[in-house]
């Protein structure tokens, strides 16, 4: 049975993740790459489908755990009647091969520990040919092949690989697990020691760059760790989040992969990541990106794979049981094949802030962005399936059409800021007959707000987003009865969903519902503070603060009856919004292109940047 989804800690090294939960077991890895097959599936069923423990004999859950500084490194201690026992693990950055490295340390006394390893490649489904050597073992099966390395003794139990043995204060045990395709040599192993500080001096290099100083310092930190965690170094891709298929609702259908790269999520993360001084994601993203989409705009995917793929065909994976019973465990993002206006204005937008915050212009990037605007030209007064991937009927969404309003906006900023080339006139007329058409279309009079798509009864989260666009200013009344309506009618204990799922008879063609997103939930408190609501934005905050677990995760949604993480974790929206709204509070806005006629980008000098 796997841990609360709050369990867990996140291991990584660039090209994949690891969760490691309070009980010392890592019940989720794919290898080699962040949307491989895992071969640690236990968070989806239970230790049949993978598992690596390790633990004092006989005991739960650590007494305490943490990251040890600002690293990925995890240390989970067990204060146990025998004495207490450190367990170091991590994902040191990746050389040969992908390594898992755990080290037992015992701090006091002597304690009995337990190693427990149940191997289980595609995702629980194949159990490999394990053979032993010395201390150590190989386990091969298909493409995949894994090798452990330890200094103790090692035996099979049920399946499973074990061992026991005990630490007293001074002593350390390694164990290195090590994952090549099956056809290439054993990779020579990692130290494993040296490995862990390696991973602490890697981490604590990159967050030196950053250059947010201010309140909530440390929680902004580890959100931006987590980021970069998130980032498939190899290409500068970036996920969603690490999982598969943690449920929307527990015992719910809304399971999703989110291991993909989003260009809506990637820009998103990008935005928080340039506006804390992160300049070289900025520009792997931008090659990324100008690789990713090359070809006909009107191809444009929503989301790709991290090299890149477009095909990302969803299938069930029918023998996982799903987490807590959630099933269907999906594999695959069907949403990949999805109308959402909003990405192209987000793209747009993100080439010119990265233009903006100082990357060179790149004559392919502006080749892109007018691929991108010619095909938005033609196409925004279409109806979509919004940023909120329904699977419902297409309409049109008010969030989408003015997100298709700022990227016209952003490729006029681009043009009269730049002296580059484009017809602005054309792109002038456009930019204001979106915008009359949304105000006119979108916008109930009657209930002072606008909706979340022409002629709906409902409202949406992502209309807190139109001001800071720059489509109205946050003190038009427009704006402030959306707020308010927002606020109305789509909060739950304080935060907030992302819709009404059976507003205008169910809007996104899916049963059951869902958690108060958390992304929108700082969004709520951003709107708050823009609206000279302070207090209330703050505390807000701070109750979003409150609900990051022991290590400063968040998953994509917060289930406010059973009081629990749900979605897949870590989530990049939610560690976007914490970092955003921490920004916004300590004084430091949140840059979006909107903003650089006025403010040209001179907080770059910030002490807050
Ligand atoms: O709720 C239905 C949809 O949920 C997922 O999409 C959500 O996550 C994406 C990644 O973080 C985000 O970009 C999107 O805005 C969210 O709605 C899921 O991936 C979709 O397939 C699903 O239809």
């Amino acid at each position: 049975m796997p841990g609360a989804i709050e369990d867990y800690a996140l291991l990584g090294d660039l090209q994949t993740a690891a969760l490691v939960g309070l009980d010392g077991g890592i019940d989720w890895l794919c290898l080699p790459a962040f949307d491989s097959p895992a071969c640690f599936a236990a968070l989806l069923d239970d230790e049949r489908a993978g598992r690596w423990r390790i633990a004092p004999a006989g005991h739960g859950h650590a007494t305490r755990r943490r990251y040890r500084g600002h690293s990925l490194v995890v240390e989970s201690e067990w204060d146990t009647a025998e004495g207490t026992v450190r367990l170091v693990d991590c994902m040191p950055p990746r050389g040969e091969a992908a390594d898992v490295v755990r080290v037992v340390e015992g701090v006091s006394g002597r304690v009995r520990m337990r190693m427990w390893l149940r191997l289980r490649f595609d995702y629980g489904s194949v159990a490999p040919w394990t053979r032993y050597g010395g201390h150590g073992l190989s386990a091969i099966a298909g493409p995949d092949a894994v090798w452990l390395n330890t200094t103790v003794a090692l035996s099979e139990i049920a399946g499973a690989v074990c061992a026991e043995f005990a630490v007293s204060a001074g002593d350390r045990v390694p164990f290195v697990l090590t994952h090549t395709p099956s056809h290439l040599p054993q990779p020579t192993p990692v130290d494993p020691f040296r490995a862990v500080a390696d991973t602490v001096g890697f981490w604590e290099n990159w967050i030196s760059r950053c250059r947010y100083r201010g309140p909530w310092d440390a929680a902004v930190r580890r959100a931006l760790v987590t980021l970069k965690a998130l980032t498939y170094a190899p290409t500068g891709g970036i996920v969603a989040a690490a999982t598969t298929s943690l449920p929307e609702q527990l015992g719910g259908p809304r399971n999703w992969d989110y291991r993909y790269c989003w260009l809506r999520d990637a820009t998103f993360t990008l935005q928080a990541l340039l506006g804390t001084g992160f300049v070289d994601e900025a520009r792997a993203w931008r090659e990324w990106l100008v690789r990713a989409v090359a070809g006909d705009p009107a191809k444009l995917q929503i989301m790709y794979g991290t090299d890149g793929r477009r095909r990302l065909p969803e299938y069930t994976v029918d023998w996982l049981s799903g987490y807590e019973g959630s099933a269907p465990v999906r594999v695959g993002n069907a949403a990949a094949d999805q109308l959402q206006l909003d990405v192209w204005g987000e793209v747009l937008d993100c080439l010119h802030l990265a233009r903006e915050a100082g990357l060179p212009t790149h004559d392919v990037a502006w080749d892109l962005q007018r691929a991108l605007l010619d095909h938005l030209e033609g196409h925004w007064d279409e109806p979509d399936n919004s940023l909120w991937e329904v699977r419902g009927p297409r309409r049109h969404f008010v969030h989408s059409k003015v997100l298709a309003w700022a990227g016209v906006d952003r490729a006029l900023h681009t043009v009269e800021h730049h002296g580059l080339d484009g017809p602005v006139d054309r792109w002038r007329r456009l930019r204001d007959r979106i915008h009359a058409e949304v105000c006119e279309h979108g916008f109930d009079a009657r209930r002072g707000t606008f909706t979340q798509f022409y002629g709906s009864q409902g409202v949406d989260a992502a209309l807190l987003l139109l001001p800071r666009v720059g489509f109205l200013p946050w003190d038009d009344p427009r704006v402030r009865g959306t707020v308010d309506a927002v606020r109305h009618h789509l909060c739950r204990d304080g935060l907030v969903l992302r819709y009404q799922p059976d507003a205008d008879g169910g809007v996104d063609g899916l049963p059951g519902t869902e958690g108060a997103f958390l992304a929108c939930s700082f969004w709520l408190a951003d709107a708050l503070h823009a609206t000279g609501r302070t207090e209330q934005a703050r505390a807000l905050f701070q109750r979003l603060l409150d609900l990051r677990n022991d290590v400063g995760l968040l998953s994509e949604e917060y289930d406010t009856v059973n009081r629990r993480h749900v979605g897949n974790t870590p989530q990049a929206f939610s560690m976007v919004g914490l970092i955003n709204t921490a920004r916004e509070l300590a004084g430091s806005h949140t840059r979006t292109s909107a903003d650089t006629d006025e403010q040209d980008l001179t907080d770059r000098d910030d002490t807050t940047l």
